[in-house]
């Protein structure tokens, strides 16, 4: 089990799109959507913290058992998440963060797996996933180390705050993985296509 990483499962954000909070929606597995992210990151990384934008939801979430990490400021996006959970990592001595979002339901741990091994192989790169169709980069499936901690801050505490755009600007590892395996549930519509079919 991997203790250099700290397992983020990022829960913050409106949903407002689904209209109702991702995190508590049903997965397949029958577990909630909230319940199988952390799972899955629990095979990987031996701690895990939820982050979150609510401060008042500060404390320990009674379904997963994982300490809810607030977002310093609300509603600003996942980089801001992503900066506090780096700052908490660097505090434990940690060599950075294994990020993934509670909307992937068809994220498995052994896609989580394969990019731990590229880390191991790249300790000092952000480590990202990448869908093969697109070549897109996908910044919410990947490991921050925690020497990016000041130029993290820095995108967190600017005006665009795309991590998507910042990524491409870095040295990064791209770990090519299916497009099904990184499609984001964010309307009811994308939740019936989730649901096995009858
Ligand atoms: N910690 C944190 N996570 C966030 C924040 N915004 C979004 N996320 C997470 O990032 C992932 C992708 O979120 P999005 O689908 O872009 O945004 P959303 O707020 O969940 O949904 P919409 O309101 O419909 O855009 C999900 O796992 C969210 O929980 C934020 O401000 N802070």
């Amino acid at each position: 089990m991997n203790s250099r990483l700290l397992g983020i499962v990022l829960v913050g954000g409106r949903s407002s799109r689904m209209g109702t909070d991702k995190a508590k929606l049903l997965h397949p597995s029958g577990m909630t959507f909230l319940q199988h992210a952390v799972g899955r990151m629990r095979e990987v990384c031996g701690q895990v913290c939820i982050s979150g934008s609510a401060a008042e939801s500060e404390g320990t979430d009674a379904s997963t058992g994982c300490s809810i990490l607030p977002d310093p400021v609300a509603y600003r996006g996942p980089v801001t998440g992503i900066a506090a959970a780096v700052d908490l990592a660097a505090q434990q001595q940690q060599e950075g963060c294994f990020v993934t979002p509670v909307d992937m339901p068809d994220l498995t741990a052994e896609h989580l797996r394969g990019l731990l091994h590229r880390w191991d192989q790249f300790p000092e790169m952000i480590v990202c996933a990448t869908t093969e169709n697109h070549n897109s980069i996908q910044p919410l499936v990947a490991i921050y180390p925690t020497r990016l901690q000041n130029e993290l801050h820095q995108l967190a505490h600017s005006d665009q705050r795309s991590l998507f755009r910042w990524i491409r600007t870095q040295p990064y590892q791209a770990v090519p993985l299916q497009q099904t395996a990184c499609k984001n549930v964010n309307t009811p519509t994308d939740l019936e296509d989730t649901l096995p079919k009858r």
